[in-house]
């Protein structure tokens, strides 16, 4: 693809009280414009990611406009996007296709979102209110009902503290994942302790501080088989990017760009509970890799979706890194870890860098741009050329109602 990303920026991520989605918004775009030695008139169409803002602040329709109010951009057409937690990613691409054809040059994907209430009922009311009424229960129902899962200890049970409903659905994957494959609790624990001692070295990350695999396991019980510091949190934050074309290339510093391999986008819901060969992330990285003429091998670093630790586990299988079941080995291998075969979410992913729905894939991206440029310090790669996102967004049937794969490319 003749796509680049010229510029990332984004804000530490975790609670900020002081700060509104306007701030956030204005310091990623700031900071992924300076990136990109471009101004904000210099920009010919925005696409912004928000997915809560509704549920929490009211705020349904115009986020964007708001959002970039003092932003001197021109009048260019400020779309707004909201696809679950795949939003930034959704927005990222659609800037993608926007420069692609040639509509206008440089874009600007922007993925913001503050989800820290005082009021910590109102921060999990923006999970109910996207839920469609029963898919829960359907989710849930299909994986155990039909005895697939492993049942949850009744020792367990009581010691269950509140959480989102998605937490509920990804312990229903695990329970099914545990009781086909093998899969352990310690095994998840790993990926989460992995995690956490990746974002020590990640000034942008919500939680900086270094779990055992023990902790994990000893630490309050969420929605067995996870424990608190194997799911992601409630978070603030923005991350933006800036997109152009091989004209817009011309504007700003090619030496710094990231040149895009692929950009896939599908939405999922429709496989029955057995079939995982189908899994649609399994689709999707499929097709990526199609267009990209790559494969799994090729990958030097992953950030994924580990809406829990468990979510990491499963992407390494359903992305190709090993066989539909050896995601639990794999953790235990080491592969996954800085310095290991493939490491995935070097900044800490979800559980540990924060997730702040509606801007957890600029995130990624910004991740992996600060990677493929060899300028990621102490978490760093060494000698990353080829980088793979994959960006999960809400829960329909037993999978992801929508996912994003993005393949990036070190500048030669
Ligand atoms: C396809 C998809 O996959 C779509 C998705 O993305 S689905 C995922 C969407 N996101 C969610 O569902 C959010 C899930 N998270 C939660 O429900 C809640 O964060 C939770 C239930 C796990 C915890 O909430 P809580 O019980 O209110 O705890 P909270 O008050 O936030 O935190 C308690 C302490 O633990 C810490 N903590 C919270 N999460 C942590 C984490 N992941 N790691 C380490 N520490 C953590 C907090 O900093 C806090 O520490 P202090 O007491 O020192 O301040």
């Amino acid at each position: 693809m003749d796509i680049w990303i010229a510029g990332v920026g984004m804000t530490p991520f975790g609670r900020h009280p002081d700060k509104s989605v306007r701030d956030l918004t204005e310091t990623a775009v700031g900071a992924a414009l300076a990136d990109a030695g471009l101004g904000a008139p210099d920009v010919g169409a925005a696409f912004f990611g928000n997915a809560v803002q509704g549920a929490i602040e009211g705020q349904y329709g115009i986020r964007g406009q708001i959002a970039l109010r003092d932003v001197p951009l021109g009048p260019i057409p400020i779309v707004n996007v909201e696809n679950a937690c795949a939003s930034a990613t959704t927005a990222l691409h659609l800037a993608i296709g926007h420069v692609q054809t040639g509509v206008c040059d440089i874009a600007l994907a922007i993925g913001a979102e503050k989800m820290v209430h005082p009021d910590s009922a109102v921060s999990m009311t923006a999970f109910e209110g996207s839920w469609e009424r029963g898919e829960r229960d359907r989710v849930i129902g299909r994986l155990t009902d039909l005895g697939l899962g492993t049942p949850t200890p009744p020792q367990a049970a009581a010691r269950e503290t509140p959480h989102s409903v998605f937490m509920d659905v990804y312990a229903a994957f695990a329970k099914w994942h545990m009781a086909e494959y093998g899969t352990t609790e310690a095994q998840i624990a790993r990926i989460a302790s992995k995690n956490h001692g990746h974002s020590v070295h990640n000034d942008r990350s919500q939680f900086r501080r270094p779990f055992s695999v023990e902790e994990i396991l000893g630490a309050r019980l969420i929605a067995w088989p996870f424990t608190l510091p194997m799911c992601s949190a409630i978070s603030d934050g923005a991350a933006a990017a800036v997109v152009c074309n091989k004209r817009g290339l011309a504007r700003v510093n090619a030496a710094r760009a990231v040149r895009l391999r692929a950009a896939v986008l599908m939405h999922g819901g429709r496989r029955a509970a057995q079939d995982y060969a189908s899994h649609i992330s399994r689709q999707a990285s499929a097709r990526a890799y199609e267009i990209a003429g790559l494969g799994p091998a090729d990958i030097d670093v992953v950030e994924c979706h580990d809406a829990t630790a468990f979510g990491e586990l499963q992407q390494s299988e359903l992305l190709g890194f090993t066989a539909l079941g050896g995601g639990g080995a794999l953790a235990d291998s080491g592969a996954t870890t800085l310095g290991g075969r493939i490491p995935f979410n070097p900044s800490g992913g979800l559980e540990s860098r924060g997730h702040p729905i509606g801007a957890t894939g600029l995130a990624q991206t910004w991740e992996l741009v600060t990677q493929l440029r060899g300028e990621a310090g102490p978490r760093q790669i060494e000698g990353a050329r080829i980088a793979l996102a994959e960006n999960g967004g809400g829960l329909m049937g037993v999978e992801e109602a929508a996912i994003g794969i993005t393949i990036y490319e070190a500048a030669s």
